[in-house]
């Protein structure tokens, strides 16, 4: 196996290769394509979530007190903006007392490198995991810019979670963050197209989220 896959967790479950099969259809609307990436983020946010710690404390349950364990630490989400949006609500289901910080980036058409707009943490944030979230992970230059704020900030617990990895993608964030582990609902292999995007994905996800684009349907495939 490649090393760099060893930091990748890929969500096999059937309801969430579903929901990514509609995510991918060029033919799914703004509406319902914002509350996919919502129903994926909670999915995948509970099983990306499965180490969080927790502590046992007393409660009177009706019939006697019992011993039982409870959240000993909150997560911080991180979108990436503006795609990264789409996946709060899902995660803060999951937690409502979660904390969210924002990162203003958006990558050049061009040159597909991050430029840095808004960079905003909780000031407690380094007390608990951060999950730096985007729907998409193409060349990883986005990704690793993002990562980075969130370590000059002081924190270290990171994790990245995504709908979509590419290979490349995954690569980079290995030899860049080999401490960051990433969750993904979809793995593609291979390069990117010429404009860094990922071939087997649903094109720019901000753009389908935010109703900023229309896909026209392509009559042979
Ligand atoms: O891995 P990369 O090559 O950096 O590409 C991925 C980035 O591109 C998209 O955002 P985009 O720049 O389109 O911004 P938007 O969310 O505002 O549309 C996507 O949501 C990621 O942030
Ligand atoms: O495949 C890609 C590449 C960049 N941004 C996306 O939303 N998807
Ligand atoms: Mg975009």
């Amino acid at each position: 196996m490649k090393e760099y896959l060893s930091n990748l967790t890929v969500f096999s479950h059937p309801l969430i290769q579903h929901k990514v099969s509609h995510l991918c259809d060029v033919n799914t609307g703004s509406k319902e394509f914002s509350e996919l990436v919502k129903e994926l983020a909670m999915l995948m946010g509970y099983e990306t979530l499965k180490e969080l710690k927790t502590k046992n404390v007393e409660i009177q349950a009706p019939l006697q007190k019992i011993t039982t364990p409870v959240l000993a630490e909150d997560f911080t989400i991180v979108p990436i903006l503006r795609a990264g949006l789409g996946m709060v609500d899902g995660l803060r289901a999951l937690s409502p007392t979660a904390k969210v910080g924002h990162i203003g980036l958006y990558r050049d058409e061009e040159t597909l490198q991050p430029q840095t707009y808004y960079f905003k943490l909780p000031v407690d944030a380094s007390g608990g995991p951060i999950i730096v979230v985007d729907p998409a992970l193409a060349t990883g230059g986005s990704a690793d810019a993002a990562i980075q704020f969130v370590k000059d900030s002081g924190c270290s617990n990171i994790k990245f979670m995504c709908i979509f990895a590419s290979e490349v993608g995954v690569k980079l964030l290995y030899e860049k963050h080999p401490d960051v582990k990433v969750y993904a609902a979809n793995y593609a292999p291979g390069p990117l197209n010429e404009q860094g995007y990922i071939y087997t994905a649903a094109g720019d996800a901000g753009d389908r989220l935010c109703g900023t684009v229309s896909y026209k349907p392509q009559k042979n495939g």
